[in-house]
């Protein structure tokens, strides 16, 4: 049965300074590698091992990734990076303190910019310290200014379609170790949540969401492994 393992990163800095961040390529800390390395001791305790992996060019992403590879003894498989994977890019906001954002907006436009489907931030300025239009990795991509979720899913679909769904469609275990956002995208496709429902859906970092598809992809089972730290996840159509 193909299974997919969906994986956010471990905590990074600016989720513990509760900074937006976005695009900006800010590291784990200690917490976080260490729920990156629990994260793969889960999947390795419960069989649930790897044959392929996704993750974005982001480094909180791609170390939780080798991290959790590494403890599920399963750092040999092949690992494909792409951008489309990243973050959603938090414009404006980007480097902000959430907190004093929401103070300074609003508790309800704060939650629009962060949970809504189609509302993007404010765009980021050209120019700005967090511009990321110069960086190599990014090079022959365009750079936003800024995403919403809707657009975040316009970009994460078409790598889902092109390059995840046919190893899950040749019956692999896959892992994506990305974003909460890049990740809400994919929940909200697999499992066709409404556009006014999204706003209810979190993924909490560190802990492997496995959902083990039929051969249409659709959901039949989904899960946390870590029950402790587990969110509600949507229902599965019948
Ligand atoms: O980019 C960020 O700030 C976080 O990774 C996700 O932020 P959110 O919880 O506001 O979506």
């Amino acid at each position: 049965m193909p299974t997919l393992i969906l994986l956010r990163h471990g905590q990074s800095q600016w989720n513990l300074e509760n900074r937006f961040t976005g695009w900006v390529d800010v590291d784990l800390t200690t917490e976080g590698e260490a729920q990156a390395r629990r994260g793969g001791e889960l999947m390795a305790e419960q069989g649930l091992l790897p044959d392929e992996a996704f993750t974005s060019v982001q480094t909180r992403a791609i170390r939780t990734c080798n991290l959790a590879l590494d403890a599920a003894r399963r750092s040999w498989i092949p690992v494909t990076k792409d951008w489309r994977l990243n973050e959603r890019h938090y414009g404006g906001l980007t480097g902000l303190d959430k907190t004093e954002t929401a103070r300074l907006h609003g508790e309800e436009q704060v939650k629009v910019w962060r949970r809504s489907y189609d509302t993007p931030p404010p765009p980021l300025e050209a120019g700005s310290e967090h511009d990321l239009s110069g960086d190599p990795r990014y090079a022959g991509a365009t750079v936003p200014a800024t995403e919403s979720l809707k657009l975040t899913l316009e970009r994460v679909l078409p790598y889902w379609t092109s390059a995840i769904a046919p190893r899950l469609k040749a019956d692999k275990t896959v892992l994506v170790a990305a974003h909460g956002n890049s990740l809400r995208a994919i929940v909200k496709h697999l499992f066709q949540v409404a556009d006014d429902r999204i706003v209810g859906v979190e993924i909490p970092t560190g802990n492997p969401l496995v959902i083990e598809l039929n051969a249409d992809l659709q959901p039949v089972s989904a899960r946390y492994l870590d029950e402790g730290r587990a969110q509600a996840l949507p229902e599965i159509a019948a």
